[in-house]
């Protein structure tokens, strides 16, 4: 049953799949393609001086547009609610994945790691940083690729990355040390220290930084001293070691990452992250289907999405691509 009257024809809500500090996320129906969705429902009453992280989120969102960060496919905003309508990640939180199998080969923690580092290289292209980069936040889709999720931390430090950003945020667990000391710091380097933690737990299977107190965490974590089991081969241990760098200015930096030979190896290219979504022309075919649905021309409707008003037309042109390269009929639901 449907409880918000602004989602109402649009959306079947379905049950809950995570609630967050002032969020809560639940699955649901876009009901004229029938595809599944994930909805973001914040009440405002309750995001308090959180309100602002909403609108500088959505502003991210709107912008970017990459394989292994979830998408965003609509937003609604009422007097009491912002609904945000997000592709679906069936596959779970990477953290599950890593647990069930207690840690990943160093192959599978490349291939996984690969993709991460796309998602971050591409965010930082476009003058964000995430600052909350953990298992947590790494979803997977059916496929088990990487999708990059909750942005409700980022910042887009005015005037490029030089800039410092004041504001500490995220878990400590994966913070970088910097960001403890409440320092100025330049917000990509945070990304790359988290990005060290993540290979760690993915790589080991355990935290390099975990302790029972905050206090202790905190204390670990600006020592920058970590265990490194025997068994890691020593090529993983050299490029975690460059991105758990204390010192943010001897922290690799992103673009020296891409092609470090711990992710090339095994052949592989240098990390590209240029979105595969941006490169793509506008899918005639899904066009037509919803210019003859609406009744209006093709030339209307292509100028229509154009303004990726992230409406329900935006909403529906991206699940009916979608279904279109899972090979699925485009269909859409007239009776609803
Ligand atoms: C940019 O992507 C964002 C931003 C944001 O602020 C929040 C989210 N949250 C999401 C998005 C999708 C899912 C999801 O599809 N989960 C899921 C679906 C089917 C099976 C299992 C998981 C999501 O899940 C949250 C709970 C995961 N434990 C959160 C994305």
């Amino acid at each position: 049953m449907v409880r918000f009257a602004a989602l109402k024809s649009l959306y079947e809500v379905e049950k809950t799949i995570g609630t967050g500090g002032f969020a809560k996320v639940k699955l649901g129906t876009h009901i004229l393609t029938g595809e599944k969705v994930a909805i973001k429902i914040m009440e405002k009453e309750c995001l308090g001086d959180d309100y602002p992280r909403v609108r500088i989120e959505l502003e991210a969102l709107k912008s970017i547009s990459h394989h292994h960060i979830c998408k965003l496919y609509q937003v609604i905003e009422t007097p009491t609610h912002f609904f945000m309508i997000m592709e679906y990640c069936s596959g779970g939180e990477l953290f599950d994945h890593i647990v069930e199998k207690n840690k990943l080969s160093e192959s599978e923690s490349r291939m996984f790691f690969r993709q991460i580092l796309s998602a971050v290289a591409y965010l930082h292209s476009k003058g964000y940083v995430h600052r909350d980069l953990k298992p947590e936040n790494i979803l997977l889709d059916k496929d088990l690729n990487i999708k990059l999720i909750d942005f409700g931390l980022c910042a887009k430090p005015e005037g490029g990355m030089e800039t410092h950003l004041q504001t500490s945020c995220g878990s400590p667990t994966y913070a970088a040390p910097e960001l403890i000391k409440g320092r100025k710091y330049i917000g990509s380097e945070v990304d790359v220290w988290s990005l060290g933690v993540l290979l760690f737990a993915l790589l080991c299977g355990f935290l390099p930084f975990d302790c029972d107190t905050i206090d202790s965490l905190y204390k670990k974590i600006l020592s920058g001293k970590y265990d490194e089991p025997s068994w890691l081969s020593k090529e993983s241990r050299e490029v975690i070691r460059r991105m758990l760098q204390v010192d943010p200015s001897k922290r690799i930096k992103v673009e020296d990452l891409l092609s470090h030979s711990w992710m090339t190896m095994g052949c592989y290219e240098p990390v590209t992250f240029s979105s595969l979504h941006e490169l793509q022309e506008r899918d005639e075919e899904v066009i037509d289907l919803m210019a003859t649905y609406y009744g209006v021309s093709g030339k209307a409707m292509s100028q229509r999405l154009g303004e990726w008003r992230y409406d329900y037309d935006t909403a529906t042109y991206h699940l009916m691509l979608a279904r279109k390269k899972q090979g699925l009929p485009l269909k859409i639901n007239s009776h609803h």
